[in-house]
């Protein structure tokens, strides 16, 4: 099927009010459904991503209405959870198949989930060996690596785990068993990952103990159903961030961003290469950071990312690379190989996509060296099914001498169904 083909633009302007946080929204329907009485969430994505985990639950006997992007749901208790009569489809979503493989890992009963040809390529030993550790069966293509997983999970022992990488879906699959594990579970890390399930789970009212990179919960702790408001998304912010900062003309304003500082390495870095990012308004509501970010052109230079700051900024990477093709001098992303279990290779991806468009990127092993002030002259791209490449190419094109033809933009609807309409309206 023929691509999408995004223009340059010279100028933008406006508000753009973007989509709910992927990860909250994930929490927090997940969470209600473990819960005991009604959550209320506002604000919840409509990605397909989200929509995956509303609908295992529903087939795991979770009973939720939505209406536009508030949805609630009836809790009953993880106790309630009913085997369900079909295979579990998270569809393109690692945080879906993940989180449920943990909060499963304690039912008494046997589940199996897959996703799509992306997410059944994906590894999930990572969060398999450390639920078999504490005592749930499991099964899976790869000596239980790829999915299509079986599980059939019972009593369960807590564990102190210690991950080689640090990745919020690992820790938030042991720390979700180990709520219905007997005795202490704890999970450390070797830099600290988003931690948007310890303070969503305090919020339901459970007891999670974290001292930065660890995390521990005892078992037997109960959920009561909450009111969660999602703040925006600042992954999908950070598309608009770089195109705000990039075009000449113009200034974007982002109301109710989440700024978590554990999701914030995006803006840390951008102001580091000399972006004009305001936070204004900011405040908290249930437990999360939020502000209106306010982004005005500015130049911007090369900058070394690497260590701590990578789990910060894991999601935001793609669209980084096109920022640093633009900007003044030399920019060095290291530690990143967990780019190369996401939707796509993104180390690959990303350097192929963007020198196909202009841009001087080398490979690294664990990231990519970028030159900068090249000319992003434009071209095809594919997202190869890879919500954030698309959005990506997108930006480029509007970034671009000659606009770049997306092949598969329909990815972006896993994150941000309305992203077409959106850059269509800021572009004037
Ligand atoms: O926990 C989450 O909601 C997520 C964690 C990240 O993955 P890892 O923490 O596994 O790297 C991120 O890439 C993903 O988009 C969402
Ligand atoms: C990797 C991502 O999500 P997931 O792991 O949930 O598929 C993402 O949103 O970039």
């Amino acid at each position: 099927m023929g691509g999408v083909f995004i223009k340059p633009v010279t100028k933008l302007g406006g508000e753009i009010k973007v989509p709910g946080d992927k990860s909250i929204s994930h929490r927090a329907a997940l969470f209600g459904g473990m819960a005991h009485g009604e959550t209320h969430v506002s604000n919840f994505l409509l990605g397909e991503d989200c929509l995956s985990t509303l609908r295992c639950l529903k087939q795991l006997g979770v009973s939720w209405e939505r209406q536009e992007t508030e949805v609630w749901i009836r809790g009953e208790g993880m106790g309630a959870w009913q085997e369900p009569i079909d295979v579990l489809d998270a569809g393109n979503s690692g945080t879906t198949l993940r989180l449920m493989l943990g909060a499963l890992a304690g039912s008494p009963f046997t589940v199996t989930m897959s996703g799509d040809e992306s997410l059944r390529s994906r590894p999930m030993r990572r969060v398999t060996d450390p639920l078999k550790q504490m005592g749930a069966q499991i099964m899976g293509r790869r000596e239980g690596n790829l999915a299509p997983i079986t599980m059939k999970g019972g009593q369960l022992q807590g564990q102190s785990f210690r991950t080689a990488v640090a990745s919020a879906q690992i820790k938030s699959a042991i720390i979700l068993a180990g709520l219905r594990a007997q005795g202490e579970t704890s999970v450390e890390e070797p830099a600290l990952s988003r931690d948007h399930t310890e303070r969503m789970l305090r919020g339901f009212g459970v007891d999670v103990q974290s001292d930065r990179t660890v995390a521990r919960v005892h078992g037997g702790g109960r959920l009561n159903g909450q009111a969660v408001s999602v703040p925006g998304d600042i992954s999908s912010a950070a598309f608009f961030l770089v195109l705000g900062s990039l075009v000449g003309q113009g200034e974007i304003i982002l109301p109710d961003v989440g700024v978590n500082p554990t999701r914030t390495g995006i803006l840390d870095v951008l102001r580091a290469m000399g972006a004009d990012i305001e936070l204004l308004d900011s405040s908290e509501i249930c437990g999360e950071p939020r502000a209106t970010l306010r982004v005005r052109p500015a130049k911007l230079k090369g900058i070394e990312i690497s260590g701590d700051m990578i789990p910060r900024l894991i999601d935001e990477i793609p669209i980084l690379a096109v920022a640093a093709s633009l900007a003044e001098g030399e920019t060095v992303i290291r530690d990143a190989a967990e780019l190369r279990v996401k939707e796509t290779d993104r180390i690959s991806t990303v350097v192929k996509g963007l020198n196909a468009l202009g841009a001087k990127v080398e490979e690294l092993p664990d990231g990519m060296r970028i030159q900068g002030q090249t000319t992003l002259y434009g071209g095809q791209a594919s997202s190869f099914g890879d919500h954030r490449l698309a959005m990506a190419w997108a930006i480029s094109g509007m970034l671009s001498r000659e606009g770049v033809s997306v092949e598969d933009m329909e990815a972006a609807d896993v994150s941000y169904p309305e992203f077409l309409t959106v850059i269509k309206k800021v572009a004037g």
